[in-house]
């Protein structure tokens, strides 16, 4: 099996990552080589492996200061313990949906801040978390995993109400000793009755039912006076969009609506800063507010894997595309805050980052310009054999495969996160035909099985094989986008809903062993005679990219530079000609 001969590159790049946080000395001398061979040793120092893969980190008392990426820990899938105890690390906790198999978890001593990431919620083989001496604030969730056996946060600034699960109840006071503002059992202090429930009934004199008494009716009436509110606002809000409805289309009036009411929903406000706000990430540029995107009118884009799409026309600026997630992963505001602050960070004139975002409890918006010359899906598919078909040229095809250097970037730098979703409708093209890769990050925020269902590199080989995806992965997805962008026919995993794709890296191998190559490529561009060498040579690239085991893949960064070395040929008029003539 690929993964018993392997050394699983995305797992160092991720230790490496994790290293180049810290910048500590000891680190960068000791972590190179191969971090972990089949046979289970390491020479690196707190990593443990089992059969070629690593098992645990352990990075105990070493003065590590930094922080830690968010998703840190989203490539080392097979983790089962993990320590930083006694360190200097600060941020927020790390993201640790990914790492299922996780059992021992122990960050104490340290100066992590921020919330306790819910993510550890969903860690089921969890058995012992020590989160003991940090900064942490908020509420402690309801962790009730039946293994959990060992957990402390005490010495931290957390408040709130203990939840009343039975594995929570079961350790004793001293887990939560130390934060100021916590309070039920098993601590001794008692909730002040706004964060007691009522079945907890206190047993102090009879002023206090009086005054819990009055608090009831108190809230009785502002929820009273807040229903009539919200009343009179729906009805008119109801009025002015049906006055609106008249100068638009009703489909795209209805989904407008759903946008309209679930914001209605959000007015219970959340945090300080973003209660029904949309939060701008680039502090330049226009800014309108959220009533603007309303009051605008909209037409859906699509249904997109991860909620839907839509082209916000607003009266004040250029359109802008809402992009409506669903399905995410449980995110605190902080955490999803962080995840998008990440992804717009990444600057790079391939990449196309969100403008600005919307948090509230029922909804999550990115917003985005709108790419006026659309997507690569539909610049390669669209309009073939009518008179709308615009022509798009070998050329043309050529510099957009250059032009992917995002992959390039990606590996360059630190982001250890794929892309996992690169297709030719997540490629799109702005007013001056530049190539501009959106959706990359989202990885971060989707739940690993809504991933494993609907991202492409879910449907990669390796994925199908030991269900790993790593910026191989990226190179895979980018190998089938060559063949799209040659072949002209549609992949399985650019295909959109309605349409039935291929399997075109299986296709194209066939069509190589038995020697009929020359009928795969686009009739739009096999008629470009002078060209042929430099499609012939895109065609073996793209093929290196798809092979099924991931090591055997190219880097991205010589994929990019043997694309480079393929010359342009300018297209002539006589082969215009023989082009026009071919269709
Ligand atoms: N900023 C944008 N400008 C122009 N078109 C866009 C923009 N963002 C998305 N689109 C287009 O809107 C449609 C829906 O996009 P969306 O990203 O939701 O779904 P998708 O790309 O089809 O699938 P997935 O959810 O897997 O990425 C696609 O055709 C996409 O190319």
């Amino acid at each position: 099996e690929d993964s018993q001969d392997s050394f699983h590159e995305y797992e160092r790049d991720a230790l490496l990552a994790l290293k180049k946080g810290f910048n500590n000395s000891f680190l960068d001398g000791n972590w190179s080589g191969i971090q972990c061979y089949i046979n289970s040793t390491t020479n690196w120092f707190g990593i443990q492996c089992i059969d070629g893969q690593v098992t645990g980190v352990s990075l105990e008392n070493m003065g590590l200061i930094g922080k830690i990426e968010p998703d840190a820990l989203v490539n080392l899938a097979e983790l089962s313990v993990l320590s930083f105890k006694n360190n200097s690390i600060s941020g927020n906790l790390m993201d640790f949906s990914y790492d299922s198999k996780l059992k021992k978890v122990d960050l104490s001593a340290n100066r992590f801040d921020g919330e306790i990431s819910s993510s550890l919620l969903g860690l089921n083989s969890l058995e012992s978390l020590q989160l003991q001496d940090n900064n942490l604030v908020g509420s402690i969730l309801g962790f009730n995993q039946s293994r959990l056996r060992e957990f402390n946060v005490s010495y931290n600034n957390l408040s709130g109400k203990i939840p009343e699960t039975g594995i929570l109840q079961s350790f004793s006071h001293s887990s939560f000793v130390g934060n100021q503002d916590l309070c039920g059992a098993p601590t001794p202090t008692a909730c002040s009755s706004s964060l007691n429930d009522s079945s907890n009934p206190s047993n102090s004199d009879k002023k206090n039912h009086t005054f819990s008494a009055t608090l009831v009716m108190v809230n009785v009436i502002v929820l009273v006076v807040l229903l009539i509110f919200f009343i009179i606002y729906y009805k008119y809000k109801k009025l002015k969009k049906q006055m609106k409805r008249r100068n638009s289309v009703e489909v795209v009036e209805e989904k407008r609506e759903v946008i309209t009411n679930n914001s209605m929903e959000n007015s219970v406000p959340r945090g300080e800063e973003d209660k029904g706000k949309l939060m701008f990430l680039d502090k330049k540029g226009t800014h309108f507010e959220l009533d603007d995107l309303l009051k605008a009118s909209a037409e859906g884009l699509g249904n997109g894997n991860f909620g839907n799409c839509y082209k916000v026309m607003l009266e004040t600026g250029p359109a802008v595309v809402v992009k409506r997630l669903t399905d995410l992963k449980p995110l605190s505001s902080d955490e999803f805050v962080k995840y998008v602050h990440a992804i717009a960070d990444k600057k790079h004139p391939n990449l196309f980052p969100p403008l600005a975002y919307y948090y509230s409890k029922d909804e999550k918006l990115l917003l985005y310009k709108y790419a006026s010359n659309g997507n690569l899906y539909n610049r390669i598919h669209g309009g073939r054999g009518t008179p709308n078909r615009v022509l798009f040229r070998w050329s043309t095809r050529l510099s957009i495969a250059r032009a992917l250097e995002y992959l390039h970037l990606a590996i360059r730098s630190q982001t250890i996160a794929p892309h996992g979703n690169l297709k030719s409708s997540n490629v799109l093209l702005d007013e001056n035909d530049e190539v501009l890769v959106s959706d990359y990050g989202l990885i971060s925020l989707i739940a690993l099985p809504i991933a494993t269902q609907r991202m492409v590199s879910y449907k990669s080989p390796e994925y199908q094989g030991y269900k790993r995806v790593s910026k191989k992965s990226d190179v895979w997805s980018y190998g089938c986008l060559l063949l799209e962008l040659l072949t002209g026919r549609i992949p399985t995993q650019s295909a959109p809903q309605e349409a039935n794709g291929a399997d075109l890296c299986s296709w194209v191998n066939r069509a190589v062993r038995e020697e009929w190559t020359a009928e795969i490529f686009d009739v739009e561009i096999a008629a470009q005679r002078s060209a042929n060498h430099g499609m012939l040579r895109l065609m073996q690239i793209a093929m290196k990219c798809c092979e099924k085991s991931p090591e055997k893949r190219p880097d991205m960064a010589e994929v990019l530079r043997e694309v480079e070395d393929i010359k342009v040929i300018v297209d002539s008029e006589d082969e215009d000609l023989s082009l026009d003539q071919s269709l």
